[in-house]
Protein backbone atom coordinates (compact mmCIF):
# COMPACT_ATOMS: atom_id res chain seq x y z
CA UNK A 1 0.00 0.00 0.00
CA UNK A 2 1.57 2.87 -0.77
CA UNK A 3 -1.13 5.46 -0.05
CA UNK A 4 -0.90 6.31 3.37
CA UNK A 5 -3.88 7.01 6.16
CA UNK A 6 -4.26 10.04 8.31
CA UNK A 7 -6.39 9.79 11.08
CA UNK A 8 -6.72 12.70 13.49
CA UNK A 9 -7.23 11.77 17.09
CA UNK A 10 -9.46 14.32 18.61
CA UNK A 11 -8.32 13.84 21.73
CA UNK A 12 -5.75 16.55 21.13
CA UNK A 13 -9.71 18.50 19.53
CA UNK A 14 -11.53 21.19 21.25
CA UNK A 15 -14.30 18.73 23.18
CA UNK A 16 -16.80 21.96 23.80
CA UNK A 17 -16.66 22.91 19.64
CA UNK A 18 -16.61 19.12 18.17
CA UNK A 19 -18.53 19.62 15.50
CA UNK A 20 -16.51 22.87 14.19
CA UNK A 21 -13.36 20.82 15.00
CA UNK A 22 -14.57 17.95 12.98
CA UNK A 23 -14.91 20.04 10.55
CA UNK A 24 -11.34 21.25 10.61
CA UNK A 25 -10.30 18.09 9.45
CA UNK A 26 -12.02 17.10 6.36
CA UNK A 27 -9.04 16.06 4.56
CA UNK A 28 -8.67 13.10 6.77
CA UNK A 29 -9.44 9.41 5.73
CA UNK A 30 -11.24 8.72 9.43
CA UNK A 31 -11.47 10.50 13.05
CA UNK A 32 -9.90 8.43 15.61
CA UNK A 33 -12.18 8.22 18.40
CA UNK A 34 -10.14 7.48 21.98
CA UNK A 35 -12.28 6.08 24.15
CA UNK A 36 -10.74 5.80 27.82
CA UNK A 37 -12.60 4.48 30.82
CA UNK A 38 -9.62 5.29 33.83
CA UNK A 39 -9.18 1.82 34.50
CA UNK A 40 -7.26 0.39 31.58
CA UNK A 41 -5.47 3.73 31.59
CA UNK A 42 -5.09 6.47 33.96
CA UNK A 43 -7.60 9.03 31.95
CA UNK A 44 -11.36 9.52 30.65
CA UNK A 45 -12.95 10.54 27.96
CA UNK A 46 -15.99 10.14 25.88
CA UNK A 47 -18.16 6.80 26.23
CA UNK A 48 -20.95 5.72 23.41
CA UNK A 49 -23.67 8.41 23.78
CA UNK A 50 -20.69 10.83 22.39
CA UNK A 51 -19.23 8.87 20.10
CA UNK A 52 -22.69 7.47 18.49
CA UNK A 53 -23.24 11.80 18.36
CA UNK A 54 -19.53 12.16 16.77
CA UNK A 55 -20.58 9.24 13.62
CA UNK A 56 -23.82 11.38 12.98
CA UNK A 57 -22.19 15.03 12.53
CA UNK A 58 -19.22 13.30 10.91
CA UNK A 59 -18.92 13.09 7.43
CA UNK A 60 -16.07 10.68 7.79
CA UNK A 61 -15.58 7.53 9.27
CA UNK A 62 -15.25 6.68 12.77
CA UNK A 63 -12.10 4.79 14.08
CA UNK A 64 -12.20 4.10 17.92
CA UNK A 65 -9.59 2.98 19.90
CA UNK A 66 -11.19 1.47 22.91
CA UNK A 67 -8.93 2.11 26.14
CA UNK A 68 -11.36 0.06 28.53
CA UNK A 69 -11.11 -2.71 30.36
CA UNK A 70 -13.34 -5.82 29.89
CA UNK A 71 -13.55 -5.13 26.03
CA UNK A 72 -15.39 -8.47 25.77
CA UNK A 73 -18.49 -6.76 27.22
CA UNK A 74 -18.20 -3.30 25.86
CA UNK A 75 -16.64 -3.49 22.54
CA UNK A 76 -19.54 -5.24 20.20
CA UNK A 77 -21.87 -1.63 21.19
CA UNK A 78 -19.37 0.11 19.28
CA UNK A 79 -19.47 -1.65 16.18
CA UNK A 80 -23.25 -2.13 16.42
CA UNK A 81 -23.26 1.36 16.68
CA UNK A 82 -21.82 1.85 12.69
CA UNK A 83 -18.52 2.84 13.06
CA UNK A 84 -16.48 1.41 10.45
CA UNK A 85 -13.37 0.53 12.59
CA UNK A 86 -13.08 -0.87 16.36
CA UNK A 87 -10.22 -1.51 17.90
CA UNK A 88 -9.51 -2.99 21.28
CA UNK A 89 -6.56 -3.61 23.39
CA UNK A 90 -5.30 -7.65 23.50
CA UNK A 91 -4.41 -6.84 27.38
CA UNK A 92 -7.83 -5.89 27.99
CA UNK A 93 -9.62 -8.50 26.47
CA UNK A 94 -10.17 -12.45 27.53
CA UNK A 95 -10.74 -13.61 24.25
CA UNK A 96 -9.52 -12.00 21.62
CA UNK A 97 -10.27 -14.02 18.67
CA UNK A 98 -14.17 -13.90 19.40
CA UNK A 99 -14.23 -10.73 20.20
CA UNK A 100 -12.62 -9.53 16.29
CA UNK A 101 -15.76 -12.31 15.55
CA UNK A 102 -17.88 -9.98 17.03
CA UNK A 103 -17.31 -7.09 15.95
CA UNK A 104 -17.15 -8.36 12.15
CA UNK A 105 -20.31 -10.41 12.83
CA UNK A 106 -21.32 -6.52 13.83
CA UNK A 107 -20.30 -4.64 10.29
CA UNK A 108 -17.23 -3.05 11.36
CA UNK A 109 -13.59 -3.99 11.00
CA UNK A 110 -11.74 -5.57 13.69
CA UNK A 111 -8.81 -3.85 15.50
CA UNK A 112 -5.97 -4.95 17.92
CA UNK A 113 -4.12 -3.02 19.84
CA UNK A 114 -0.38 -3.64 21.62
CA UNK A 115 0.76 -1.17 24.46
CA UNK A 116 4.61 -0.78 23.67
CA UNK A 117 5.73 -3.84 25.87
CA UNK A 118 3.45 -6.02 24.22
CA UNK A 119 5.32 -8.77 21.89
CA UNK A 120 3.42 -9.00 18.89
CA UNK A 121 4.52 -12.37 18.17
CA UNK A 122 1.97 -14.59 20.08
CA UNK A 123 -0.27 -13.01 18.26
CA UNK A 124 0.33 -13.79 15.05
CA UNK A 125 -1.51 -16.70 14.41
CA UNK A 126 -4.75 -14.49 14.87
CA UNK A 127 -3.98 -12.13 11.79
CA UNK A 128 -6.76 -13.82 9.59
CA UNK A 129 -9.29 -12.69 12.55
CA UNK A 130 -7.99 -8.73 12.22
CA UNK A 131 -8.38 -5.80 9.35
CA UNK A 132 -5.58 -3.85 11.58
CA UNK A 133 -3.10 -4.64 14.07
CA UNK A 134 -2.45 -1.49 16.06
CA UNK A 135 1.06 -0.65 17.28
CA UNK A 136 1.19 2.06 20.17
CA UNK A 137 4.30 4.19 19.75
CA UNK A 138 3.34 5.50 23.38
CA UNK A 139 2.04 4.23 26.56
CA UNK A 140 -1.67 5.17 26.13
CA UNK A 141 -3.81 7.19 27.91
CA UNK A 142 -2.45 10.60 26.69
CA UNK A 143 -2.11 12.84 23.67
CA UNK A 144 1.32 14.99 23.47
CA UNK A 145 3.83 12.32 24.20
CA UNK A 146 7.13 11.34 22.09
CA UNK A 147 7.38 8.86 19.99
CA UNK A 148 8.60 5.49 21.18
CA UNK A 149 11.75 4.65 19.38
CA UNK A 150 11.34 0.96 20.65
CA UNK A 151 8.63 0.42 19.46
CA UNK A 152 9.91 0.12 15.36
CA UNK A 153 11.36 -3.48 15.33
CA UNK A 154 7.73 -4.54 16.78
CA UNK A 155 5.66 -2.33 13.79
CA UNK A 156 8.64 -4.29 11.40
CA UNK A 157 7.68 -7.35 12.49
CA UNK A 158 4.01 -7.19 12.18
CA UNK A 159 3.91 -5.90 8.82
CA UNK A 160 6.67 -8.59 7.46
CA UNK A 161 3.99 -11.02 9.12
CA UNK A 162 0.84 -9.03 7.00
CA UNK A 163 3.02 -8.95 4.24
CA UNK A 164 3.73 -12.73 4.35
CA UNK A 165 0.02 -13.54 4.79
CA UNK A 166 -1.32 -11.75 1.75
CA UNK A 167 -4.36 -10.65 4.03
CA UNK A 168 -5.50 -6.56 3.55
CA UNK A 169 -4.75 -5.59 7.05
CA UNK A 170 -3.41 -1.93 7.95
CA UNK A 171 -0.69 -1.79 10.34
CA UNK A 172 -1.91 1.52 12.48
CA UNK A 173 0.51 3.37 14.87
CA UNK A 174 -0.52 5.83 17.73
CA UNK A 175 1.73 8.05 19.56
CA UNK A 176 3.88 11.18 19.26
CA UNK A 177 2.90 10.75 14.75
CA UNK A 178 4.70 14.22 13.70
CA UNK A 179 6.51 15.26 10.76
CA UNK A 180 9.38 13.93 12.44
CA UNK A 181 8.97 10.67 13.58
CA UNK A 182 6.25 9.50 10.79
CA UNK A 183 8.72 8.82 7.95
CA UNK A 184 10.32 6.38 10.58
CA UNK A 185 6.96 4.46 11.31
CA UNK A 186 6.39 4.47 7.26
CA UNK A 187 9.74 2.89 6.49
CA UNK A 188 9.04 0.19 9.28
CA UNK A 189 6.15 -0.66 7.76
CA UNK A 190 2.97 1.41 9.04
CA UNK A 191 0.44 2.85 6.93
CA UNK A 192 -2.64 4.22 8.63
CA UNK A 193 -1.16 7.41 11.16
CA UNK A 194 -3.27 8.37 14.04
CA UNK A 195 -2.09 12.24 14.71
CA UNK A 196 -3.58 14.32 17.17
CA UNK A 197 -1.01 17.58 18.39
CA UNK A 198 0.58 17.51 15.25
CA UNK A 199 -2.87 17.93 13.71
CA UNK A 200 -4.93 19.99 15.76
CA UNK A 201 -1.49 21.69 17.30
CA UNK A 202 -1.18 23.89 14.03
CA UNK A 203 -3.30 26.67 12.29
CA UNK A 204 -4.70 24.62 9.36
CA UNK A 205 -5.31 21.00 10.67
CA UNK A 206 -6.16 19.81 7.08
CA UNK A 207 -2.72 21.23 5.80
CA UNK A 208 -0.90 19.16 8.66
CA UNK A 209 -2.52 16.23 7.32
CA UNK A 210 -2.16 16.62 3.75
CA UNK A 211 1.68 17.65 4.67
CA UNK A 212 2.05 14.13 7.45
CA UNK A 213 0.19 12.07 4.09
CA UNK A 214 2.66 12.94 1.63
CA UNK A 215 5.67 12.41 3.77
CA UNK A 216 4.65 8.90 4.91
CA UNK A 217 2.96 8.33 1.06
CA UNK A 218 6.41 8.75 -0.71
CA UNK A 219 8.66 6.55 2.30
CA UNK A 220 6.02 4.01 1.72
CA UNK A 221 6.11 3.55 -2.09
CA UNK A 222 10.07 3.95 -1.71
CA UNK A 223 10.15 1.04 0.54
O1 LIG B 1 -4.38 6.91 22.03
C1 LIG B 1 -3.75 7.91 22.20
C2 LIG B 1 -3.16 8.21 23.52
O2 LIG B 1 -3.46 7.15 24.34
C3 LIG B 1 -3.52 8.80 21.06
O3 LIG B 1 -4.50 8.68 20.06
C4 LIG B 1 -3.14 10.22 21.29
O4 LIG B 1 -4.25 11.04 21.35
C5 LIG B 1 -2.24 10.67 20.19
O5 LIG B 1 -1.85 11.96 20.46
P1 LIG B 1 -0.48 12.55 19.91
O6 LIG B 1 0.62 11.73 20.52
O7 LIG B 1 -0.52 12.42 18.43
O8 LIG B 1 -0.50 13.96 20.39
Amino acid sequence: MSQCCINPSILSADFVNLEAELERISGADAVHVDVMDNHFVPNLTIGLPVVKRIQEVSGLPLDAHLMIADADRWAPAYAEAGLASVTFHVEAAAAPIRLARELRARGAKAGMALKPATPVEPYLDMLPELDMLLIMTVEPGFGGQKFLDVTLPKIRRAAEAVRGSGLPIAIQVDGGIAPDTIERAAEAGANVFVAGSAVYGTPDPNEAIAKLRAQASAVSRAV
